[in-house]
């Protein structure tokens, strides 16, 4: 039997900027809980496996029925780096999921990953890379506001990467920095940068604007606008559609 690809997809957040009585990973998009995509979209990529992590607070908004992979379930923490954490030590000594060869960490709130984007990431960890994640370039002038509150500077974009998920790591290489990192009480808005932190170079795949994060109710409006087009971005003659689903 060949070796785990374990996605590890973190929905134990209680969507406070979206506001609302449900976490938004758990609403619908097009028929479907958030979530539930985005483990198919993991299935789709080339997992094996999925764990998904979520609040005890939420779990009655949970249901696996009719994932295509195997899906197991653990509780998360209260910031998504200790969600993140409990997900790969679940991994680590789960029987079935511990010889994984690749572990990616998905944001349940990403879910319309196609499937090319997650295949690239499994396949810059299999060929060596100890910290993959998916980009899109910044398309926004950015400003950085100066730290006294006297105004601020514009930076060069040609620069910038917005970062998304899957990102993947080998398992060894993950646990050891998310152990490391919360043994020095190191906070990190994502995953790389963990590992990062352990002197490991970062290794940038092309994303797509698909992979977008589900933050506030307008995002949800626009997932569910793309979700209907998704199939023919890509395929579409229409030059728009077709760089949106490339980027
Ligand atoms: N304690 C947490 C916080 C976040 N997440 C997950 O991390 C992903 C990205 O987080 P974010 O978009 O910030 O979600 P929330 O924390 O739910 O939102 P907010 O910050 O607005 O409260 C989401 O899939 C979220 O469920 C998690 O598993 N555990
Ligand atoms: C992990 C992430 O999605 C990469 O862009 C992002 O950092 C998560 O940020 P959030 O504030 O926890 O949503």
């Amino acid at each position: 039997m060949s070796e785990p690809v374990v996605a590890i997809i973190v929905a134990a957040g209680l969507g406070t900027r979206f506001g609302g009585q449900t976490p938004k990973q758990f609403l619908r998009l097009t028929g479907r809980a958030v979530v539930t995509v985005a483990v198919e979209a993991m299935a789709a990529g080339g997992c094996t496996h999925v764990v998904v992590v979520i609040n005890e607070k939420a779990s009655e908004h949970w249901s696996d029925s009719g994932s295509p992979i195997p899906v197991f379930t653990t509780f998360g923490g209260s910031s998504r780096q200790e969600s993140v954490r409990k997900g790969i030590e679940f991994v680590h000594d789960h029987p079935e999921l511990r010889g994984a060869r690749v572990v990616l960490i998905h944001d349940a709130v990403r879910p319309m990953v196609p499937a090319h984007v997650v295949h690239s990431v499994v396949k810059a960890v299999d060929e060596g890379a100890a910290a993959v994640a998916p980009y899109v370039p910044v398309t926004d002038t950015i400003r950085r506001v100066r730290e006294d509150g006297h105004g601020s500077e514009v930076l060069d974009r040609s620069q910038l990467r917005s970062i998304q998920t899957p990102q993947g790591f080998p398992l060894d290489v993950i646990v050891r920095a998310h152990r490391e990192m919360a043994d020095r009480d190191v906070p990190f808005t994502d995953d790389v940068s963990c590992v990062e932190a352990l002197g490991h170079e970062v290794v940038l795949v092309e994303g797509s604007r698909l992979a977008m994060k589900i933050t506030e109710p307008t995002d949800l409006t626009v997932a569910k606008a793309l979700w209907k087009v998704r199939r023919t971005i890509g395929h579409h003659s229409g030059r728009r559609v077709f760089r949106l689903g490339r980027r």
